[in-house]
């Protein structure tokens, strides 16, 4: 619901919302600006009457001072019938320049008001500024979900900025957008009176006036009562006439002086409504707090940076979405399945388990877990797929779900089984999926087998997941799911260097570049070379060894920049997809598909990172050195067999620790005599570790799950005197792991 409102609202209102950021943006510049030029520090040690002393010594025929909200004084005067007014030093009344507005000002002042176009204009800029409420508010909602509360908001984001500027850039902005949004909006509700208007009534003008004759201005006591930080303006009477009074306003209220006597007359303070107007406007346009206004125009800068990255996010949602064929009505169904999803990923596994299941010959019926019925007559067994968001929480599909289940009050006749999704790299790994099946299980409905979570969509898992549903059911269950709208590329083997074989341990290093399609056209041809896909180091590749084999995923050891796919592969005895690109010869072609892994990254912002990995797990970490140009301290922590068979990298990596790209390199080897294991090494390493720790070092682990396991208990042990645990490290995205 608040996707929608914020994707449908942000597509009808970008224009509007745009322009009126930009000019924002760049009359927030202003107040800086104009401070900058003024003389303001110490201001608050002067009274009026001693500035205007100041004053009449360079300007006789003075008619007004006026202190501008960002504190510089402007003197307005007459010469000779002719009106000028200058901005002035207040300590000396020395002009510092010429004062006006300048025309561009006064275009954008205008054009952000009213698009120019006077009433209406007026009241689509409120709109404007109403859309923009909404749109920043919802913004903000959907932040703390997707982050997992309001405390974690600012925490790290999964997702590089370049991956996600959306969310980067909306978690910089959102406070400034929502503050000048609600300014903006109360400022205009205000002027069609859609609100309750305060109304500024002057004080009369005074009766009674000493009429006597006039005292120089430096001696009026009310004016040497008042700090000139205090002055917005000072209207003198009009030459000549002894009945005129001066009209004062400052901070606090208005009023008129005496000129003879200079005695504050009929003096009234603002009242509670204007005040609140006063800040409020000041909190707008940031005059008098050019900070704000600096931060906030920053802020809405990145407003049309935000409509363009949130369209793009819009198709490509709009892209994934998936169409259930078949799908049978919540009455008539054997077989029902509930979908939690929050960007449609398992969505794609449910169609294929609809698929098999109707070719199986069952009616199906698919939904949203939002869109549970309070009953299914005719059903046999539910099925539950459902991803986890947030921290543990509720993907958008499934939010309704917890509540709606209490609806059901007697145990249904069907048998449910819930199947999450998740990654691993975050701590509450498939959390939502866990706590449906609780609650269904504290319910006392009947399961069909035990939960079961795929991590980072594996198609292996999920398949293998079919076969063992399927035995359950009496049917053949293959379900192969082939991921829809995959940008696949064609890539061409260029290289490739084999080790392990002597241990048992078959790895090659397999390099591909972009190829062409046999299909190009012509035209294509000549238009563009084929390339590489955008992706990092420690971004997945799906490769997809036949049409029918569901697609398998390996780290990439490259960035799209270094202009090569790299990965390294271990061939399995059964497996299918590492025995084909361990078959594959030089030149010959694969079909593949980059998937981000953005939670898997360096953070380069760390005091030092330490990376370690065993086996095939050094792909990425590879990677991260390999594109260390700045040489930030990296050290790698990497085990193998024997030296003499599967030393993957060896000779880059010598390579990278001469040109400091790699700071330090230990590796360990279980076929040697030393016969040991990189958590052996991290143990044995123990006092070097725990100083870059508190120093505030990051740690990236990939490999085998065994492995991680046993590095987890190595660091914990490491750290254990640092009164941190490997949770607030995870926590602090300073422990990450790519396992499989
Ligand atoms: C912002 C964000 C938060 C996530 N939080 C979790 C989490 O707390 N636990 C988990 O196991 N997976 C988490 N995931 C991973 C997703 O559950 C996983 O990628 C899933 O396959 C996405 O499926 P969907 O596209 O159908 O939502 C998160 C992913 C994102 C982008």
């Amino acid at each position: 619901m608040l996707r929608k409102l914020h994707s449908y609202l942000g597509l009808a209102a970008s224009i509007l919302v745009v322009l009126l950021a930009i000019s924002g943006a760049v009359l927030a510049i202003n107040p800086a600006l104009d401070r900058a030029q003024a003389k303001v520090s110490g201001t608050d040690q002067i009274s009026v009457a001693d500035v205007a002393a100041n004053i009449a010594r360079f300007y006789p025929n003075v008619e007004q001072l006026q202190r501008k909200a960002s504190g510089g004084l402007i003197v307005y005067y007459s010469n000779a019938n002719k009106a000028g007014a200058d901005l002035v030093d207040p300590f000396t009344g020395e002009k510092i320049a010429a004062y006006s507005l300048s025309p561009f000002k006064r275009w954008v002042q205008n054009f952000h008001r009213s698009f120019l176009l006077d009433t209406p204009g007026r009241a689509a800029g409120g709109i404007g500024a109403l859309l923009m409420v909404v749109l920043s508010i919802s913004g903000l909602f959907m932040l703390r979900t997707r982050q997992g509360g309001w405390r974690k908001i600012f925490r790290s984001m999964p997702g590089s900025i370049k991956q996600d500027l959306h969310g980067h850039f909306s978690r910089f902005a959102v406070l400034g957008l929502v503050l000048s949004a609600i300014t903006g909006g109360y400022m205009s509700a205000n002027r069609f009176e859609l609100i309750p208007v305060y109304q500024q009534v002057d004080p009369a003008f005074p009766e009674t006036v000493n009429g006597g004759k006039p005292a120089a201005v430096d001696a009026l006591p009310a004016l040497q009562d008042i700090a000139f930080s205090d002055l917005r303006e000072l209207v003198y009477p009009y030459a000549g006439d002894i009945r005129d009074v001066y009209s004062l306003r400052t901070d606090q209220g208005v009023g008129f002086i005496d000129q003879a006597t200079g005695e504050l007359l009929s003096y009234q303070m603002y009242g509670t409504p204007q005040k609140i107007y006063e800040f409020i406007y000041m909190l707008h346009t940031g005059e008098g707090l050019w900070w704000l206004a600096l931060l906030v125009g920053l802020a809405s800068f990145s407003v049309p940076l935000l409509a363009v990255t949130g369209l793009q996010i819009f198709m490509k949602r709009r892209r994934s979405i998936i169409r259930i064929k078949n799908n049978a009505t919540a009455n008539s169904a054997d077989i029902v399945i509930l979908v939690g999803s929050e960007s449609n990923s398992t969505w794609g596994f449910a169609k294929t388990l609809h698929d098999a299941l109707s070719l199986s010959g069952y009616r199906v019926h698919s939904n949203s877990m939002n869109n549970i019925a309070s009953t299914y007559p005719k059903a046999k067994q539910m099925f539950i797929l459902t991803s986890t968001y947030g921290d543990g929480d509720a993907p958008a599909s499934a939010k309704l779900f917890m509540n709606k289940i209490k609806r059901f009050a007697n145990n249904p006749n069907f048998q449910f089984c819930v199947l999450g999704f998740g990654d691993r790299t975050f701590d509450s790994y498939g959390q939502f999926a866990l706590d449906v099946n609780n609650v269904l299980l504290n319910k006392g409905w009947n399961p069909l087998t035990n939960i079961d979570i795929i991590d980072k969509q594996s198609t292996q898992a999920f398949n293998r997941w079919g076969t063992v549903v399927g035995s359950l059911m009496g049917l053949d269950l293959d379900l192969i799911y082939c991921p829809v709208h995959l940008n696949t590329q064609l890539l061409q083997l260029v290289d490739r260097v084999d080790y392990g074989a002597e241990v048992n341990a078959p790895t090659a290093i397999l390099r591909f570049i972009p190829a062409e399609k046999k299909t190009a056209t012509f035209f294509n041809k000549i238009r563009r070379k084929p390339r590489l896909p955008q992706f990092s180091a420690g971004d997945l590749v799906g490769i997809l060894p036949t049409e029918s084999d569901g697609a398998r995923f390996y780290s990439l050891a490259s960035a799209s920049k270094n202009r090569q796919l790299e990965i390294c592969v271990h061939q399995h005895p059964q497996g299918i997809c590492s025995n084909y690109l361990h078959k594959l010869q030089l030149g010959e072609c694969i079909k593949g598909f980059i998937r981000e892994n953005p939670t898997f990254r360096p953070r380069l912002e760390q005091s030092s990172i330490i990376l370690i990995g065993a086996g095939t797990g050094i792909a990425p970490l590879i990677g991260f050195i390999r594109n260390n140009h700045t040489c930030h301290p990296m050290r790698l922590y990497w085990g193998g067999r024997d030296p003499n068979s599967d030393f993957l990298y060896r000779a880059e990596l010598e390579q990278y620790l001469q040109d400091k790209r790699l700071t330090e390199l230990v590796t360990a080897f279980s076929r040697t005599e030393e016969s040991c294991y990189v958590q052996d090494k991290v143990l044995a390493d123990a006092p070097k570790i725990q100083a870059l720790i508190s120093e505030g070092a990051q740690i990236l682990v990939c490999g085998g799950r065994p492995m991680s396991k046993c590095v987890a208990a190595a660091i914990t042990r490491v750290i254990s005197p640092l009164q941190i645990t490997l949770q607030d490290l995870k926590e602090q995205g300073r422990y990450l792991e790519d396992v499989y």
